[in-house]
């Protein structure tokens, strides 16, 4: 689905991403971790063809990205921001409506009637009787949801996500993130994220790129990225790795100094 073959990314003289190449297949979903500055967003501007690389090469199902026109590639991938949605007074239906652009023609219309699958993505998401309110009058666990909504409008095949869960409380990242999980096994979606919470990165995630310093510093499952070498020698910090009493994914835990 995505080949990145060694990609630098550069600001000036300043890496921001140094020789990355990857391989992600369809339907796999991906973490991307690794401390503050170390690349992650620069890569996922990279992925959603926002961002040229200074070198180096971004293909999508075999086809450099730079090449894809803006429909056409809002067709196959869709980007959700830690913040979800900007500030504003369109209702969540209006919302949803939004993701269908890449669908529409040039008088906003598209062939077939796109009501019933918005009203389908509502239920999943539990937005139905929020449909007519502002989006700016939602909670931010409900604001999330639409964002969510929106992209699956999109129906892309790649969903890029930017620290999703950030904003929420406990209970809404994980309804967030086993609301993503629902869709993915429904359509077969591929799905990359950037997670900072690696405790939700191995819970979800088939694999891991670990970012460090602006290169690689490996990928794998959570059970070979996520050790205590790692996070040492990557984020500085002292962990205890020990297995979920109720799936056996790794789970870190952070010791005080
Ligand atoms: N538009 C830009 N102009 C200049 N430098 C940039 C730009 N975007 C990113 N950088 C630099 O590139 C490096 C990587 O940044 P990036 O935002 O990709 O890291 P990150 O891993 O996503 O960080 P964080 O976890 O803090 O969000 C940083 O040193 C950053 O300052």
């Amino acid at each position: 689905m995505i080949t990145i073959q060694h990609v630098s990314k550069y600001y000036d003289d300043h890496p921001a991403l140094q020789d990355l190449s990857w391989h992600v297949k369809a339907g796999e979903w991906w973490g991307i971790i690794g401390p503050n500055g170390s690349g992650k967003s620069t890569l996922l501007q990279l992925l959603s063809g926002v961002e040229a690389p200074t070198s180096g090469r971004v293909e999508l199902e075999g086809r450099n990205i730079r090449t894809f026109g803006r429909k056409e590639l809002a067709r196959k991938i869709a980007v959700l921001q830690q913040e979800g949605l900007p500030q504003t007074n369109f209702t969540v239906r209006e919302v949803l409506e939004m993701g269908r652009y890449p669908f529409q023609n040039w008088r906003g219309r598209e062939q077939r009637d796109p009501g019933p699958f918005l009203d389908s993505i509502m239920d999943k998401l539990e937005l139905r009787e929020l449909q007519h309110r502002p989006v700016d009058l939602l909670s931010g666990g409900q604001r999330q949801r639409a964002a969510l909504g929106k992209v699956m409008a999109q129906e892309p095949s790649l969903l890029l996500l930017d620290e999703p869960t950030t904003y929420l409380d406990i209970r809404y990242q994980l309804q967030f993130m086993n609301m993503v999980a629902s869709w993915r096994k429904e359509t077969g979606i591929t799905v990359i994220s950037v997670l900072h919470d690696l405790n939700l990165a191995s819970q979800f995630c088939d694999k891991l790129l670990l970012l460090h310093e602006n290169q690689s510093a490996g990928e794998g499952s959570p059970a070979q990225m996520l050790t205590e070498e790692n996070l040492r020698d990557i984020f500085r910090v002292d962990t205890s790795i020990v297995p979920h009493p109720c799936n056996g994914l790794p789970q870190v835990l952070l010791v005080r100094q």
